[in-house]
């Protein structure tokens, strides 16, 4: 386990806002993720260093020297007292000193690299330097995707390259517009264990009815099973006894036919109701009902371990932590870390699991009361597709989006990497049916949704993996006049291709193998998978 180099509590993050830089890290050889995180960690140490954003991680197959193995890379921005050339000297020294760097030659295989990107003075002036040992800004970062892609998720959509004189944004674009599948990057959420990853690819595609390139997902979705170990749970298949043998069972029948779709499947095992004013399951209950079975499933040997990716839906910081030492992968909390004041802190101490961060107001007792979004407060500067955007055609979805921002830009002021965060809009959590519908219409704009947050931060939604959860719901049942739960799985399945259609990267579902059936015809039809 890589304890996570920036869980320093606030108060303690040095005061260094003199000069900013963003650097780029990559890395091929070894366990790439954790050369990266030893060397953020020991960037962090440094006094005269504060790291202030991580982007997110991606995976790219080697530009220039071929013959090597892929390479992880992305982009940090620092606050820094040092120069340039100090800051070089250091990137070296961790480099080759501390993680122990062999360069055999040029653009050869690397345990790690950190480079020098931009250089920003505290007037906010960008600092050219053009010498013999350092060249800022990077001279081959316009023709780098994995350079530009990550730093891309850190700058303002206006941001102008000070040779070039174009918007860095632009630059990248015009790298995707080419389609060359050398540009083409996996975006990774770390899971435990080495080279385990939830990985999504996304290309650049060109629209011949409006003459536009738009870029979408081409890696198979993936389907969250949802394992209900409570009596209570609104849709009713809940499992009631905690007979781990007959959950066992079930599980194998469930993988092995979902798996006939699929290279893996997620089991989303909640033992807590969140159904709107359900009873919340103590403590106990809800230990019982989870751990037990994690830790079954981890220790099986008839089930098809390697393919399983493992969650707990639970909103309790204490649970996450006993789930993560059962072996599980994923923390899928719907209340986006406002129910436990801990939670934050559970993620960030561990480095390789994901987390859900769910959108939601208010509490399960009152959450339904909650969903008055007619009113636009945003004081921020909002973008959409990197344009800024004040529409009221598009106001609630930016009001959803920009409350997402707030809890993830706290999830990160608390050490959680944005390389571990999935974001959740929250169906059914303090929203109604017509607006649970809006979030699906318009989740392309949630994708790429950027704000300026109050305190001068800039958060972006690029490159961020979303899970929808629609099943069963009864927006849907409404709509198909079908009172009982388990008679929408039919509707609920037409609604997951949409879903997919809108370039959504992970559903939760209840029945998993029929449901499994319109993702696998979703991902054929809108990602050409075959
Ligand atoms: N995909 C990928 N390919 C690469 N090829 C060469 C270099 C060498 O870069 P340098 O010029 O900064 O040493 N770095 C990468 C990299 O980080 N990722
Ligand atoms: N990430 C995520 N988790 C969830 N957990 C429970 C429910 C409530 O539905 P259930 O009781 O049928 O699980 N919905 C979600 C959801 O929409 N997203």
């Amino acid at each position: 386990n890589i304890s996570s180099p920036f869980n320093l509590p606030v108060l303690e993050r040095k005061i260094s806002k003199i000069n900013s830089a963003f650097l780029a890290f990559g890395s091929n050889v070894g366990d790439r993720f954790a050369n990266i995180n030893n060397a953020l960690s020991l960037l962090q140490q440094n006094e005269k260093v504060n790291i202030e954003k991580v982007s997110s991680l991606f995976e790219s197959e080697p530009m220039y020297f071929k013959d090597q193995s892929p390479f992880m890379n992305g982009c940090i921005e620092i606050t820094t007292q040092l120069t340039p050339h100090e800051l070089l000297e250091l990137c070296k020294k961790i480099e080759y000193d501390e993680l122990k760097r062999i360069k055999h030659f040029d653009n050869g295989p690397r345990s790690i690299d950190l480079d020098i990107v931009m250089y920003i003075n505290d007037k906010g002036e960008h600092i050219l330097i053009n010498d013999e040992t350092l060249v800022v800004p990077h001279p081959r970062m316009l023709e780098r995707t994995f350079v530009l892609e990550p730093l891309c998720e850190l700058i303002s959509p206006t941001h102008i390259h000070p040779i070039s004189a174009e918007p860095i944004f632009s630059s990248l674009q015009e790298i995707y517009k080419k389609q060359d599948p050398e540009n083409e990057l996996w975006v990774l959420n770390p899971l435990p264990g080495q080279s385990r990853f939830l990985k999504y690819k996304s290309v650049t595609k060109f629209n011949c009815f409006d003459n536009s390139y738009n870029r979408s997902l081409v890696s198979p979705t993936y389907l969250m099973a949802i394992i209900n170990t409570t009596p209570d749970s609104f849709s009713g298949d809940g499992m009631l006894d905690n007979d781990i043998d007959m959950q066992l069972k079930h599980i194998k029948e469930l993988c092995d036919k979902a798996l006939q779709l699929s290279d893996s499947i997620i089991l989303d095992i909640g033992g807590c109701s969140t159904r709107p004013n359900s009873a919340q399951a103590s403590n106990e209950e809800e230990f019982e009902r989870t751990i037990p079975l994690i830790k079954a499933i981890r220790e099986s040997n008839t089930l098809p371990n390697s393919k399983i990716i493992l969650s707990i839906d639970t909103y309790r910081a204490s649970m996450a932590q006993k789930a993560i030492e059962a072996g599980v992968d994923i923390i899928n909390d719907i209340s986006g870390g406002s129910f436990d004041k801990d939670m934050f802190k559970v993620i960030a101490k561990n480095a390789r699991v994901s987390y859900v961060l769910s959108h939601i107001r208010g509490d399960i007792s009152n959450m339904v009361t909650l969903n008055d979004y007619t009113e636009d407060k945003s004081e921020n500067e909002e973008f959409i597709y990197g344009e800024k955007s004040t529409s009221s055609e598009t106001s609630f979805i930016r009001t959803i989006s920009r409350e997402l921002a707030k809890s993830y830009e706290k999830a990160i002021s608390e050490g959680i990497k944005r390389w571990q965060i999935l974001l959740d809009p929250g169906l059914g959590f303090a929203k109604n049916g017509k607006q649970n519908l809006a979030i699906i219409k318009n989740l392309p704009i949630m994708k790429n949704y950027s704000v300026d947050l109050n305190d001068d931060t800039y958060v972006s939604f690029r490159n961020l993996p979303v899970l929808l959860g629609p099943s069963r719901k009864k927006f849907i049942g409404t709509i198909t006049k079908d009172d009982e739960p388990k008679d929408r799985d039919f509707a609920t399945g037409a609604l997951v291709a949409s879903c997919i259609g809108n370039d959504t990267n992970i559903v939760r579902v209840h029945n998993a193998i029929e449901c499994g059936k319109s993702v696998k015809i979703a991902d054929t039809l809108y990602r050409d998978i075959e």
